[in-house]
């Protein structure tokens, strides 16, 4: 099992079911693997069954057939107190203490596992500084004097007080407006590339979905697997009817922003057109680097007087340029990938 100090974990879903008293099926006979520090979207209609799927790994919910393994143990054979202590559960309603300021909230475990004032005291800061907010400015203030989308940050610093070595997200961001979320969305990434955390997230969002995950997971009702793959698969080959209906439309735009810019996409420099070079008004012409997704490419571009942009390597050398065509070409090339 994870310990306190241990950042890497696996899960397994094996041949798991859940039937309520009632006879509803959530989930049917899934298997699932979770990679070490993966980042797994879970994301279905309403009903889909991805609650509880995420409830069976710490045991709110347990399955009526099969079993789920945290590192190669069966989670029904471990105490479900010491058990959720190892995982951080985010929920969309965050549920903080509303009693308690922002810092003891985010204390809440780390006191129960009795660590002293001083070592709880500097995580906690630690945190609050991770999910960007102020120790000093907010770390003595009280839930209900906090955004929305501040409250939820706590939530997250809180989840993560004792380095858990897996993360259950259930509509983490759902109650944030879609502007604070984007922007959580994007810090959640940054937390995650950081800590090496597992994560399993639920959302009904696909946008939240593909922005987010390594790979998604893909649920129709009774809790059918309908597919799992990487986003730039899953949005260039939908396996179905049923998974390109929920992708919806835009499928084009989607991809933009999961697509990063590769070599394969830039076409050679013109002589003279290294980093700096001036477009006809003299002015300099804007870079985008390779592995920027091609949906910053093209806001640069598309704010490019020039009609075309200089590509830089990680190590900031000119690499050649891109230009609309290119683009285009980079997109197509994306929406029709095989998807291997
Ligand atoms: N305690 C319960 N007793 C009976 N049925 C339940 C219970 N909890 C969930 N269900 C049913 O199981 C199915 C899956 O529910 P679940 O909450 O896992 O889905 P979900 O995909 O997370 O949905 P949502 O996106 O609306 O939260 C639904 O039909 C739901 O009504």
């Amino acid at each position: 099992m994870p310990t306190e100090n241990s950042n890497r974990a696996h899960i397994r879903f094996d041949e798991v079911g859940k039937e309520y008293p009632d006879g509803t099926v959530a989930v049917a006979g899934l298997d699932l693997d979770v990679a070490q520090h993966e980042l797994l979207t879970l994301v279905g209609p309403s009903g889909s069954g991805k609650s509880t799927l995420l409830r069976m790994v710490n045991r709110l919910v347990e399955p009526t057939s099969g079993r789920v393994l945290v590192d190669g143990d069966d989670v029904a054979g471990v105490d479900e107190v010491r058990l959720r202590r190892g995982m951080g559960y985010v929920i969309q309603h965050v549920g903080l203490f509303p009693h308690r300021t922002v810092a003891e909230n985010v204390a809440t475990v780390p006191r129960l596992l009795r660590w002293d004032r001083r070592r709880t005291r500097d995580r906690v800061a630690e945190l609050l500084s991770l999910v960007h907010l102020d120790p000093e400015l907010h770390g003595p203030r009280y839930p209900h004097e906090l955004s929305g989308g501040q409250r939820q940050r706590v939530g997250v610093a809180r989840a993560l007080a004792t380095h858990p070595a897996i993360m259950l997200m259930d509509e983490p961001f759902g109650a944030v407006d879609p502007e604070g979320r984007r922007s959580l969305q994007t810090e959640f990434r940054r937390i995650h590339d950081d800590l090496g955390t597992t994560v399993l997230l639920v959302t009904h969002d696909i946008d939240e979905a593909v922005l987010l995950g390594d790979r998604v997971a893909v649920f129709s009702q009774g809790g059918n697997l309908e597919q799992l793959a990487t986003p730039a698969t899953l949005l260039s080959r939908p396996a179905n009817a049923f998974v390109e209906g929920f992708i919806g439309e835009a499928r084009a735009i989607k991809l933009l922003a999961v697509t990063e810019l590769d070599r394969r996409h830039v076409e050679p420099a013109e002589a003279g057109g290294g980093p700096g070079a001036a477009d006809g008004n003299g002015n300099e012409r804007p870079t985008v680097r390779l592995g920027s997704s091609l949906e910053a490419c093209f806001s640069v571009l598309a704010g490019a007087s020039a009609g075309e942009v200089t590509v830089l390597d990680d190590g900031g050398a000119a690499v050649g340029r891109l230009t609309p065509a290119s683009l285009h070409a980079a997109l197509r090339g994306a929406v029709t990938a095989n998807g291997s």
